[in-house]
């Protein structure tokens, strides 16, 4: 597996104080689909815009390709194209031109067949010589992906690209982007959106106040959304858990009231059949019994709140 972005402890406090990356350090693997999770003002376009060399780093650093985004600029911001969060095109240019236009900014020679390919695979052939205000909000978000790819990167940032879209956009744009993986480009996004990580990223990162919390392959997090809990409600209350139930790691809760098991749903066996048995044999009776699941929401809602804690701390 090679690695083709290294971000390596990245600091952006910007004038006036206020420290929006805290030390950010990540590898982007070749091939992959990166999605950036997190609340707003967490550091994600700041991350992005410092990578794609737009924000300066106050410390730390950056490498693509191998080459560090400030001392080897060009060959670095050569290998990156990037989809703004803001739709910002040129309304009466049509989509041909404003494509071209963009792979000339990279002091790229004119390649016909690469923009028609473009063009193409963001079905956006037949609009080739619309103007671009004359197109649908979907379109002009495929415009800015024509544009970021129009002199071959090999890392694709994309900011939002989904933001307050509908959900059948929603899903184009997963397809677009899955098929630029196809391809070979390297995508990384960012996204308030939990169940846009859950479909289309290979592996999912949080970020919250400028730190990354996590970062994990998407199948692993899954997994983990796999493990549910059981509360087991006792008709009496208590106040430890017997010394025969000790193998089950039970969680007191609700003031005793009641015992939480937490077991996983992939396993062959969850071992509650068992629990129950061995609970009236503790001589506990149950009232009640209610299952729960955590979702990577709940994960990810857990983790940023306890950043926060830290932080008050
Ligand atoms: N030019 C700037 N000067 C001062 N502070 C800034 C500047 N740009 C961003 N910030 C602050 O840095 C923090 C991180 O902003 P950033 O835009 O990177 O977050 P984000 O995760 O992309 O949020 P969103 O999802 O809302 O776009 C925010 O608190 C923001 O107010």
């Amino acid at each position: 597996m090679t690695t083709i972005v290294e971000i390596d402890d990245l600091k952006k406090v910007y004038d006036g104080g206020f420290e929006a990356l805290k030390g950010v350090s990540l590898d982007i693997r070749e091939g992959e689909i990166l999605a950036l999770l997190g609340p707003n003002g967490a550091g994600k376009t700041t991350l992005i815009s410092t990578v794609c060399g737009i924000t300066n780093a106050t410390s730390g650093s950056v490498r693509v390709g191998g080459h560090d985004i400030v001392t080897d600029f060009r060959a670095a911001r050569a290998m990156i194209g990037l989809v703004p969060q803001e739709i910002s095109l040129e309304p009466f240019e049509t989509v041909i031109r404003a494509v071209r236009y963009s792979r000339g900014l990279f002091g790229c020679k004119r390649d016909d067949a690469h923009i028609e390919k473009v063009l193409r695979d963001l079905s956006l052939w037949d609009k080739r010589n619309a103007k671009t205000m004359e197109l649908s909000g979907g379109m002009k978000r495929r415009v800015l992906i024509a544009k970021a790819l129009s002199h071959q990167p090999r890392v694709l940032f994309l900011d939002e690209p989904t933001a307050g879209v509908d959900v059948e956009l929603r899903r184009d744009m997963w397809k677009v982007v899955a098929e630029l993986k196809a391809s070979g480009v390297t995508i990384i996004l960012t996204t308030h959106y939990i169940e846009e990580a859950e479909a289309i990223a290979d592996r999912v990162g949080v970020i919250a106040k400028g730190e990354l919390l996590l970062i994990e392959e998407k199948t692993a997090l899954m997994a983990r959304m796999g493990r549910k809990t059981l509360d087991i409600e006792l008709t009496d209350p208590v106040e430890t858990i017997p010394a025969s139930l000790s193998g089950y790691e039970l969680e007191i809760v609700q003031d005793g009231a009641a015992l939480r098991y937490s077991y996983d749903t992939n396993a062959d066996r969850t071992g509650i059949t068992k629990l129950l048995s061995d609970l009236s044999g503790a001589g506990l009776q149950m009232s009640d019994l209610q299952t729960r699941q955590s979702s990577l929401e709940e994960i990810f809602v857990d983790l940023v709140a306890d950043n926060g804690k830290e932080e008050a701390a």
